[in-house]
Protein backbone atom coordinates (compact mmCIF):
# COMPACT_ATOMS: atom_id res chain seq x y z
CA UNK A 1 0.00 0.00 0.00
CA UNK A 2 1.45 3.38 -1.12
CA UNK A 3 0.69 6.64 0.47
CA UNK A 4 2.00 10.04 -1.59
CA UNK A 5 3.78 12.73 0.80
CA UNK A 6 1.56 14.70 1.62
CA UNK A 7 -1.21 11.78 3.15
CA UNK A 8 2.40 10.77 5.16
CA UNK A 9 2.63 14.72 6.59
CA UNK A 10 -1.30 14.17 7.24
CA UNK A 11 -0.48 11.05 9.51
CA UNK A 12 2.30 12.98 11.00
CA UNK A 13 0.58 15.71 12.36
CA UNK A 14 -2.52 13.59 13.33
CA UNK A 15 0.16 11.15 15.41
CA UNK A 16 2.31 14.51 16.45
CA UNK A 17 -1.70 15.78 17.93
CA UNK A 18 -2.34 12.37 19.66
CA UNK A 19 1.17 12.46 21.23
CA UNK A 20 0.64 15.76 23.17
CA UNK A 21 -2.94 15.33 24.01
CA UNK A 22 -1.86 12.18 25.57
CA UNK A 23 1.30 14.16 27.11
CA UNK A 24 -0.65 16.73 28.60
CA UNK A 25 -3.67 14.33 29.59
CA UNK A 26 -5.94 16.73 27.75
CA UNK A 27 -9.22 15.34 26.69
CA UNK A 28 -10.74 16.88 22.59
CA UNK A 29 -13.67 16.36 21.05
CA UNK A 30 -13.52 13.97 18.47
CA UNK A 31 -14.34 14.55 14.72
CA UNK A 32 -15.11 11.65 11.96
CA UNK A 33 -11.27 10.62 10.55
CA UNK A 34 -10.63 10.79 6.85
CA UNK A 35 -10.13 7.30 6.68
CA UNK A 36 -12.94 6.34 9.12
CA UNK A 37 -14.56 3.82 6.28
CA UNK A 38 -11.31 2.10 5.33
CA UNK A 39 -10.36 0.53 9.43
CA UNK A 40 -7.53 -1.39 7.35
CA UNK A 41 -5.63 1.24 5.83
CA UNK A 42 -6.34 3.51 8.91
CA UNK A 43 -4.55 0.99 11.36
CA UNK A 44 -1.40 0.85 8.47
CA UNK A 45 -1.81 4.59 7.80
CA UNK A 46 -1.80 5.88 11.54
CA UNK A 47 0.63 2.93 12.62
CA UNK A 48 -1.80 2.64 15.28
CA UNK A 49 -0.53 0.55 18.12
CA UNK A 50 2.87 1.32 17.53
CA UNK A 51 4.17 5.03 16.27
CA UNK A 52 0.86 7.31 17.76
CA UNK A 53 2.19 7.08 21.36
CA UNK A 54 5.58 7.40 22.32
CA UNK A 55 6.71 5.30 24.16
CA UNK A 56 4.50 2.56 22.63
CA UNK A 57 2.73 1.54 25.66
CA UNK A 58 0.83 -1.09 23.62
CA UNK A 59 0.78 -4.49 24.22
CA UNK A 60 -1.15 -7.85 24.71
CA UNK A 61 -1.42 -8.98 28.27
CA UNK A 62 -2.30 -12.47 29.76
CA UNK A 63 -5.23 -12.37 30.90
CA UNK A 64 -5.25 -13.15 35.38
CA UNK A 65 -5.64 -16.46 36.11
CA UNK A 66 -9.14 -16.81 37.46
CA UNK A 67 -7.78 -18.29 41.27
CA UNK A 68 -5.82 -14.98 41.60
CA UNK A 69 -6.29 -13.61 45.04
CA UNK A 70 -8.14 -10.35 44.82
CA UNK A 71 -5.73 -7.63 47.04
CA UNK A 72 -8.17 -5.95 49.56
CA UNK A 73 -9.88 -2.68 48.64
CA UNK A 74 -10.25 -4.44 45.06
CA UNK A 75 -13.51 -4.89 42.89
CA UNK A 76 -13.43 -8.08 40.61
CA UNK A 77 -14.84 -7.70 37.53
CA UNK A 78 -15.92 -11.09 36.06
CA UNK A 79 -16.09 -10.05 31.30
CA UNK A 80 -18.17 -12.00 28.97
CA UNK A 81 -19.27 -11.69 25.66
CA UNK A 82 -20.79 -13.04 22.90
CA UNK A 83 -22.44 -16.26 24.47
CA UNK A 84 -25.05 -16.82 21.76
CA UNK A 85 -27.70 -18.72 24.41
CA UNK A 86 -24.65 -21.67 24.75
CA UNK A 87 -24.41 -20.75 28.16
CA UNK A 88 -25.03 -24.52 29.68
CA UNK A 89 -21.05 -25.65 29.99
CA UNK A 90 -19.34 -22.47 30.63
CA UNK A 91 -17.29 -22.20 34.44
CA UNK A 92 -18.02 -18.73 35.81
CA UNK A 93 -15.36 -17.74 38.08
CA UNK A 94 -15.45 -16.03 41.08
CA UNK A 95 -16.03 -11.73 41.01
CA UNK A 96 -18.19 -8.76 42.12
CA UNK A 97 -19.39 -7.36 39.30
CA UNK A 98 -20.31 -9.32 35.54
CA UNK A 99 -20.03 -7.55 32.94
CA UNK A 100 -21.63 -9.23 29.32
CA UNK A 101 -20.71 -7.10 26.22
CA UNK A 102 -23.21 -7.94 23.97
CA UNK A 103 -24.79 -11.45 21.83
CA UNK A 104 -26.21 -12.75 24.29
CA UNK A 105 -28.80 -14.67 21.89
CA UNK A 106 -29.21 -15.79 18.26
CA UNK A 107 -32.01 -13.32 17.23
CA UNK A 108 -33.04 -11.77 20.59
CA UNK A 109 -36.28 -14.11 20.37
CA UNK A 110 -37.89 -13.87 23.69
CA UNK A 111 -37.36 -17.25 24.92
CA UNK A 112 -33.82 -16.88 24.06
CA UNK A 113 -33.81 -13.48 26.70
CA UNK A 114 -35.56 -15.75 28.90
CA UNK A 115 -33.30 -18.53 29.37
CA UNK A 116 -30.50 -15.94 29.40
CA UNK A 117 -32.25 -14.26 32.52
CA UNK A 118 -33.00 -17.71 34.46
CA UNK A 119 -28.66 -18.30 33.46
CA UNK A 120 -28.09 -14.58 35.16
CA UNK A 121 -30.51 -15.86 38.08
CA UNK A 122 -28.20 -18.68 38.88
CA UNK A 123 -24.98 -16.63 39.00
CA UNK A 124 -23.37 -15.48 42.46
CA UNK A 125 -22.06 -11.61 41.54
CA UNK A 126 -23.70 -8.63 43.35
CA UNK A 127 -24.14 -6.76 40.40
CA UNK A 128 -24.48 -7.86 36.80
CA UNK A 129 -24.15 -5.33 34.00
CA UNK A 130 -25.44 -6.29 30.27
CA UNK A 131 -25.38 -4.87 27.02
CA UNK A 132 -27.13 -5.82 23.85
CA UNK A 133 -24.72 -6.97 20.85
CA UNK A 134 -26.34 -7.08 16.65
CA UNK A 135 -28.17 -10.30 17.72
CA UNK A 136 -30.26 -9.22 19.74
CA UNK A 137 -32.68 -8.13 16.99
CA UNK A 138 -35.66 -7.48 19.13
CA UNK A 139 -33.72 -5.01 21.37
CA UNK A 140 -33.51 -2.55 18.74
CA UNK A 141 -36.82 -1.36 18.08
CA UNK A 142 -36.33 0.76 14.48
CA UNK A 143 -34.57 -2.47 13.09
CA UNK A 144 -37.84 -4.47 13.78
CA UNK A 145 -40.44 -2.38 12.55
CA UNK A 146 -38.19 -2.25 8.88
CA UNK A 147 -37.88 -5.99 9.04
CA UNK A 148 -41.63 -5.68 9.64
CA UNK A 149 -41.74 -3.42 6.62
CA UNK A 150 -39.73 -5.78 4.47
CA UNK A 151 -41.89 -8.99 5.38
CA UNK A 152 -39.01 -10.41 7.26
CA UNK A 153 -37.12 -11.27 4.26
CA UNK A 154 -33.50 -11.23 5.74
CA UNK A 155 -34.75 -12.79 8.86
CA UNK A 156 -37.33 -15.17 8.09
CA UNK A 157 -37.21 -17.29 11.52
CA UNK A 158 -37.87 -14.08 13.08
CA UNK A 159 -41.51 -13.84 11.33
CA UNK A 160 -43.46 -15.71 13.93
CA UNK A 161 -42.76 -13.01 16.13
CA UNK A 162 -45.50 -10.36 17.61
CA UNK A 163 -44.95 -7.09 17.91
CA UNK A 164 -46.42 -7.97 21.41
CA UNK A 165 -44.54 -10.35 22.18
CA UNK A 166 -40.92 -8.26 21.39
CA UNK A 167 -41.87 -4.50 21.87
CA UNK A 168 -40.79 -4.67 25.82
CA UNK A 169 -38.15 -7.79 25.62
CA UNK A 170 -35.91 -5.33 27.95
CA UNK A 171 -38.72 -6.06 30.53
CA UNK A 172 -37.24 -10.05 30.04
CA UNK A 173 -34.12 -9.62 32.11
CA UNK A 174 -34.82 -9.00 35.43
CA UNK A 175 -31.54 -10.23 37.02
CA UNK A 176 -29.71 -7.79 36.06
CA UNK A 177 -28.90 -3.99 34.84
CA UNK A 178 -29.37 -3.55 31.44
CA UNK A 179 -27.52 -0.46 29.46
CA UNK A 180 -29.02 1.14 26.05
CA UNK A 181 -26.85 4.22 25.48
CA UNK A 182 -26.74 4.73 29.56
CA UNK A 183 -24.66 4.37 32.54
CA UNK A 184 -24.89 3.19 36.03
CA UNK A 185 -22.82 3.94 39.19
CA UNK A 186 -21.92 0.28 41.31
CA UNK A 187 -19.39 0.46 43.77
CA UNK A 188 -18.35 4.13 43.11
CA UNK A 189 -17.75 3.19 39.20
CA UNK A 190 -19.05 4.54 36.22
CA UNK A 191 -19.99 2.66 34.04
CA UNK A 192 -21.38 3.06 30.52
CA UNK A 193 -23.11 0.61 27.62
CA UNK A 194 -23.77 0.80 24.15
CA UNK A 195 -24.91 -1.85 21.62
CA UNK A 196 -23.85 -0.17 18.40
CA UNK A 197 -21.83 -1.38 15.86
CA UNK A 198 -20.54 -1.04 12.53
CA UNK A 199 -22.91 -1.87 9.63
CA UNK A 200 -22.29 -5.60 8.17
CA UNK A 201 -25.03 -7.45 6.72
CA UNK A 202 -27.44 -5.55 8.21
CA UNK A 203 -28.25 -6.58 11.79
CA UNK A 204 -29.33 -4.71 14.76
CA UNK A 205 -28.00 -1.93 16.10
CA UNK A 206 -25.74 -1.90 12.92
CA UNK A 207 -24.88 2.11 12.01
CA UNK A 208 -22.61 3.31 8.87
CA UNK A 209 -18.72 4.01 10.00
CA UNK A 210 -18.35 7.69 10.75
CA UNK A 211 -20.47 10.57 12.09
CA UNK A 212 -23.37 7.95 12.90
CA UNK A 213 -21.23 6.14 15.14
CA UNK A 214 -19.72 9.12 16.40
CA UNK A 215 -23.09 10.52 17.72
CA UNK A 216 -23.38 7.62 19.71
CA UNK A 217 -20.01 7.61 21.19
CA UNK A 218 -20.47 11.14 21.53
CA UNK A 219 -23.15 10.75 24.26
CA UNK A 220 -19.95 8.87 26.48
CA UNK A 221 -19.76 10.44 29.92
CA UNK A 222 -16.13 11.73 29.59
CA UNK A 223 -15.48 10.60 33.77
CA UNK A 224 -16.46 7.04 32.38
CA UNK A 225 -14.28 4.26 34.58
CA UNK A 226 -15.51 1.13 32.29
CA UNK A 227 -16.82 1.55 28.82
CA UNK A 228 -18.57 -1.11 27.45
CA UNK A 229 -19.47 -2.02 23.94
CA UNK A 230 -20.32 -4.24 21.54
CA UNK A 231 -17.71 -3.46 18.92
CA UNK A 232 -13.93 -2.96 19.16
CA UNK A 233 -12.01 0.17 18.41
CA UNK A 234 -10.15 0.04 15.31
CA UNK A 235 -6.48 -1.88 16.34
CA UNK A 236 -7.15 -3.72 19.56
CA UNK A 237 -8.80 -7.46 19.43
CA UNK A 238 -10.69 -6.37 15.58
CA UNK A 239 -8.65 -8.59 13.70
CA UNK A 240 -10.75 -10.51 11.17
CA UNK A 241 -8.19 -13.08 9.87
CA UNK A 242 -9.96 -14.57 7.24
CA UNK A 243 -11.10 -11.37 5.54
CA UNK A 244 -7.47 -9.80 6.10
CA UNK A 245 -9.24 -7.26 7.91
CA UNK A 246 -9.18 -4.65 10.76
CA UNK A 247 -13.15 -4.01 11.63
CA UNK A 248 -13.13 -2.06 14.50
CA UNK A 249 -14.30 1.31 14.82
CA UNK A 250 -12.04 4.40 14.47
CA UNK A 251 -14.02 7.02 16.06
CA UNK A 252 -14.39 4.70 19.07
CA UNK A 253 -10.42 4.36 19.23
CA UNK A 254 -10.25 8.05 18.82
CA UNK A 255 -13.33 8.55 21.52
CA UNK A 256 -11.29 6.06 24.32
CA UNK A 257 -7.60 7.54 23.69
CA UNK A 258 -8.69 11.17 23.28
CA UNK A 259 -11.53 11.83 25.19
CA UNK A 260 -12.58 9.53 27.57
CA UNK A 261 -9.97 8.02 28.97
CA UNK A 262 -11.35 5.47 31.07
CA UNK A 263 -9.88 2.51 32.72
CA UNK A 264 -11.43 -0.59 31.34
CA UNK A 265 -13.17 -0.95 28.01
CA UNK A 266 -15.04 -3.94 27.39
CA UNK A 267 -16.27 -5.56 24.23
CA UNK A 268 -17.16 -8.63 22.00
CA UNK A 269 -18.21 -8.86 18.52
CA UNK A 270 -15.30 -10.01 16.59
CA UNK A 271 -14.60 -13.36 18.08
CA UNK A 272 -11.20 -14.14 16.82
CA UNK A 273 -10.06 -11.00 19.04
CA UNK A 274 -10.99 -12.69 22.35
CA UNK A 275 -7.77 -11.40 24.70
CA UNK A 276 -6.64 -8.48 26.59
CA UNK A 277 -4.26 -5.15 25.74
CA UNK A 278 -3.27 -1.83 27.07
CA UNK A 279 -2.49 1.65 25.64
CA UNK A 280 -0.80 2.08 28.82
CA UNK A 281 -3.80 4.06 30.08
CA UNK A 282 -6.96 1.73 29.29
CA UNK A 283 -6.87 -2.04 29.31
CA UNK A 284 -8.94 -3.54 27.02
CA UNK A 285 -11.16 -7.05 26.86
CA UNK A 286 -12.28 -8.52 23.94
CA UNK A 287 -14.44 -11.13 26.36
CA UNK A 288 -15.90 -13.04 23.21
CA UNK A 289 -17.26 -16.58 24.77
CA UNK A 290 -17.97 -18.27 21.26
CA UNK A 291 -14.92 -18.87 18.52
CA UNK A 292 -15.58 -17.86 15.27
CA UNK A 293 -17.38 -21.30 14.53
CA UNK A 294 -19.96 -20.68 17.82
CA UNK A 295 -18.38 -22.50 20.27
CA UNK A 296 -18.31 -21.33 23.39
CA UNK A 297 -14.72 -22.18 24.27
CA UNK A 298 -13.01 -19.21 25.28
CA UNK A 299 -13.45 -18.08 29.63
CA UNK A 300 -14.42 -15.01 31.17
CA UNK A 301 -11.60 -12.38 31.78
CA UNK A 302 -11.51 -11.41 34.92
CA UNK A 303 -9.90 -7.86 36.21
CA UNK A 304 -9.53 -6.45 39.18
CA UNK A 305 -9.56 -2.64 39.67
CA UNK A 306 -8.94 -0.58 43.00
CA UNK A 307 -11.94 0.58 44.56
CA UNK A 308 -12.59 4.45 43.53
CA UNK A 309 -12.00 6.60 47.08
CA UNK A 310 -15.07 7.69 48.39
CA UNK A 311 -14.72 11.10 50.99
N1 LIG B 1 -15.19 -8.64 7.99
C1 LIG B 1 -16.05 -8.44 9.00
N2 LIG B 1 -16.42 -9.51 9.74
C2 LIG B 1 -17.27 -9.28 10.75
C3 LIG B 1 -17.79 -8.01 11.06
N3 LIG B 1 -18.63 -8.13 12.11
C4 LIG B 1 -18.63 -9.42 12.44
N4 LIG B 1 -17.82 -10.13 11.63
C5 LIG B 1 -17.52 -11.57 11.62
O1 LIG B 1 -18.63 -12.30 12.12
C6 LIG B 1 -18.24 -13.00 13.33
C7 LIG B 1 -19.39 -13.14 14.25
O2 LIG B 1 -20.00 -11.89 14.52
P1 LIG B 1 -21.52 -11.89 15.07
O3 LIG B 1 -21.82 -10.46 15.39
O4 LIG B 1 -22.38 -12.45 13.98
O5 LIG B 1 -21.54 -12.79 16.26
C8 LIG B 1 -17.06 -12.23 13.85
O6 LIG B 1 -16.26 -13.03 14.71
C9 LIG B 1 -16.36 -11.90 12.54
O7 LIG B 1 -15.69 -13.01 12.02
C10 LIG B 1 -17.37 -6.91 10.26
O8 LIG B 1 -17.78 -5.73 10.48
N5 LIG B 1 -16.51 -7.16 9.24
MN1 LIG C 1 -21.12 -12.59 18.30
MN1 LIG D 1 -21.78 -9.27 17.19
Amino acid sequence: MAFTLSEIMAARRQQSQAQSHTQRGSRTAVEVDEYSTNPTQAFTFYNINQGRFQPPHVHMVDPMPHDTPKPPGYTRFVCISDTHSRTDAIQMPYGDVFIHAGDFTELGLPSEVKKFNDWLGTLPYDIKIVIAGNHELTFDQEFMADLIKQDFYYFPSASKLKPENYENVQSLLTNCIYLQDSEVTVRGFRIYGSPWQPWYYGWGFNLPRGQALLDKWNQIPDNTDILVTHCPPLGFLDWVPKKMQRVGCMELLNTVQRRVQPKLHVFGHIHEGYGMMTDGTTSFINASACTVNFLPMNPPIVFDLPNPRTT
